[in-house]
């Protein structure tokens, strides 16, 4: 197991939003939590993402770990390729190459020498995205990763998604919208503190 969460307790004042959250996730698989907005879903990824302390419970994760928070946290004046070699060093990687190739991936390449403040949501959403992914993480945590993207982008994302689990990564994604759940192995959904089995879909 690659990832273990056992009884995830968070309370924001009175409001308890995590009541005792617990899941396990192994190598190799595309986990999606979706739940309403509001349902406490960032609050548990910045729980696994070691950004937020549980209240109690467990996180219990092995490897390194790459996180895409909600909202992108990105310097409005520097560039694409600054940003890359920030990571670059924070995460202290010999080259940018796969930073740059995930940037091709994703039809970004163009805009490297933008600075953030001149980039589209769905253009900084991609530079979020890589980010997170430059130190190929053995698992990798997602908030709503394709929001604001294009159809096409949007089709390249869950690509890349596949690549992730075909290469062994545990890849969570966050959405509070149950789409293209075909393309997970595991569905949770995050309702009134706790993870629950999806209701089935009406097919009458
Ligand atoms: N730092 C905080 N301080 C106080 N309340 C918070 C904090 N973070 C989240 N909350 C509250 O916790 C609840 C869950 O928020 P969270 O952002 O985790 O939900 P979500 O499922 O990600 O929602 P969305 O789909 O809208 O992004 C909300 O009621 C929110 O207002």
């Amino acid at each position: 197991m690659v990832l273990r969460v056992t009884e995830l307790r968070k309370s924001f004042g009175s409001r308890q939003v995590l009541r005792g959250v617990g899941f396990e996730a192994r190598a190799g698989q595309l986990v999606g939590i979706v739940g309403e907005n509001g349902a406490g879903k960032t609050t548990l990824l910045r729980i696994l993402s070691g950004d937020l302390r549980p209240d109690d419970g467990h996180v219990e994760l092995m490897g390194t770990r790459g996180y895409c928070p909600q909202r992108p946290v990105l310097d409005e004046e520097l560039t694409v390729r600054q940003h890359l070699r920030l990571f670059q060093v924070a995460y202290r990687l010999p080259s940018p190459g796969r930073a740059l190739r995930l940037i091709d991936v994703l039809s970004a390449a163009g805009y490297l020498d933008t600075p953030v403040k001149a980039l589209s949501g769905g253009t900084s959403q991609k530079l979020n995205l890589v980010l997170a992914l430059m130190h190929d993480p053995d698992v990798v945590l997602l908030d709503e990763p394709y929001q604001g993207f294009d159809w096409e982008t949007y089709l390249r994302f869950w690509d890349l998604a596949q690549v992730l689990k075909d290469q062994g990564r545990t890849v969570i994604i966050v959405s509070h919208l149950a789409h293209d759940t075909g393309r997970l192995d595991v569905l949770h959904h995050l309702h009134d503190g706790l993870l629950t089995p999806p209701p089935p879909t009406d097919t009458t």
